[in-house]
């Protein structure tokens, strides 16, 4: 397969830290080597001052009046597995009926943006497919603009939402929840076939991952010349019920870059990939733009990396005593317990 102009993004990295600073280095992939899956090209960093406060009516209206979009996480922040967290639609109402965007970018890839507009109309919020920005969205788009050939297949390790963002990018993906059963048969010799035509194996959160489909992925990544490995994200844990924070895509990612001795180019949060559509969507740029997160090194070093301001919530998997950890070095401009926090402080 031969990739002629190969898109280009920062993953931010976060290099050095001091008491009062944290550097974040900026790894600008440019992946013009088909089969090089990871390589640098130029780099730059940044010192940002990691001072967190505490949101207040204070600060809380200074942050309203100086950004015209909110940037909110999803999962931790909107919801916890099908269940709104509390004061969620009132203050999405709120921030709207101000006039100021509001855009929804998940690291979750188990949806596509269409099949995350219904489930926001099943919550009783009406969200649009193009305010959503998701991880399988970014999987997608991110082999249209690198110009991948419709000719080749993708190897899916994930479900529904990434095989529903490929077809509508014109690409085949194969593999996902068509996969879920099958086994090779380890009692035999356990080889399996695998289609030398797919150039990409993308990877995302799974909740039917089996051995059969680890395999597959290897195979294409270690047998078929310049393969692209892509992972949606690599979040440790989520909520995909109210009751337990559980294992996250990072998990998958993992098994495949231990099989596959390959480092994947991770399209979801902390990259700063989807903040491209989000440049072309609004006239304005990323200063005006505040990202509301529950995780710190995805939504808060996405925030921080690009330029946005950052909220920090608790209704997540991190708590104000991980904040406050000194191994933690990604530091939001603002924290507080709930994104309903904001209505409550500025008003209706
Ligand atoms: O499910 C995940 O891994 C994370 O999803 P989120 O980005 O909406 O928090
Ligand atoms: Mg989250």
């Amino acid at each position: 397969m031969k990739i002629e102009r190969m898109y280009k993004f920062d993953e931010p990295i976060i290099e050095q830290s001091s008491k009062k600073t944290t550097t974040i280095r900026f790894d600008r992939h440019s992946h013009s080597v088909p089969g090089s899956c990871r390589s640098a090209g130029g780099m730059s960093s940044v010192e940002i001052s990691t001072e967190p406060q505490l949101l207040s009516s204070a600060n809380a209206r200074n942050l309203f009046d100086s950004v015209e979009a909110f940037l909110f996480d999803c999962d931790g922040v909107i919801w916890k597995g099908d269940k709104l967290i509390d004061g969620v639609a009132d203050t999405l109402e709120m921030l709207r009926s101000k006039g100021k965007k509001l855009v929804f970018v998940t690291n979750n890839s188990a949806k596509s943006r269409k099949q995350y507009a219904k489930k926001f109309h099943s919550l009783g919020i009406s969200v649009s497919e193009d305010e959503v920005f998701s991880s399988s969205f970014a999987a997608a788009t991110f082999l249209k603009v690198n110009n991948f050939s419709p000719e080749k297949k993708v190897y899916v390790i994930g479900e529904s939402g990434i095989i529903e963002e490929l077809e509508l990018a014109g690409f085949t993906g194969i593999g996902g929840p068509e996969d879920a059963k099958k086994t090779a048969d380890l009692y035999l010799d356990c080889s399996i076939e695998h289609d030398k035509s797919v150039g990409a194996v993308v990877v995302g959160l799974d909740r039917h991952i089996n051995y059969y489909k680890l395999q597959y992925a290897t195979f294409c990544l270690r047998e078929n010349p310049g393969c692209l490995f892509i992972a949606t994200n690599r979040d440790a844990t989520g909520h995909l019920t109210e009751s337990q924070e559980v294992p996250g895509a990072g998990c998958m990612v993992s098994a495949v870059c231990a099989s596959s001795e390959k480092e994947p180019i991770v399209v979801g949060k902390p990259s700063t990939f989807m903040m491209d559509f989000l440049l072309k969507k609004f006239e304005f740029g990323c200063s005006k733009m505040c990202m509301v997160g529950d995780r710190l090194d995805t939504d808060i070093l996405f925030g921080r990396s690009t330029g946005c301001k950052t909220l920090l919530v608790f209704s997540g998997v991190t708590t104000q005593s991980n904040l406050q950890d000194s191994s933690n070095h990604i530091q939001p401009d603002y924290y507080s317990s709930k994104m309903s926090d904001l209505l409550e402080l500025l008003g209706p």
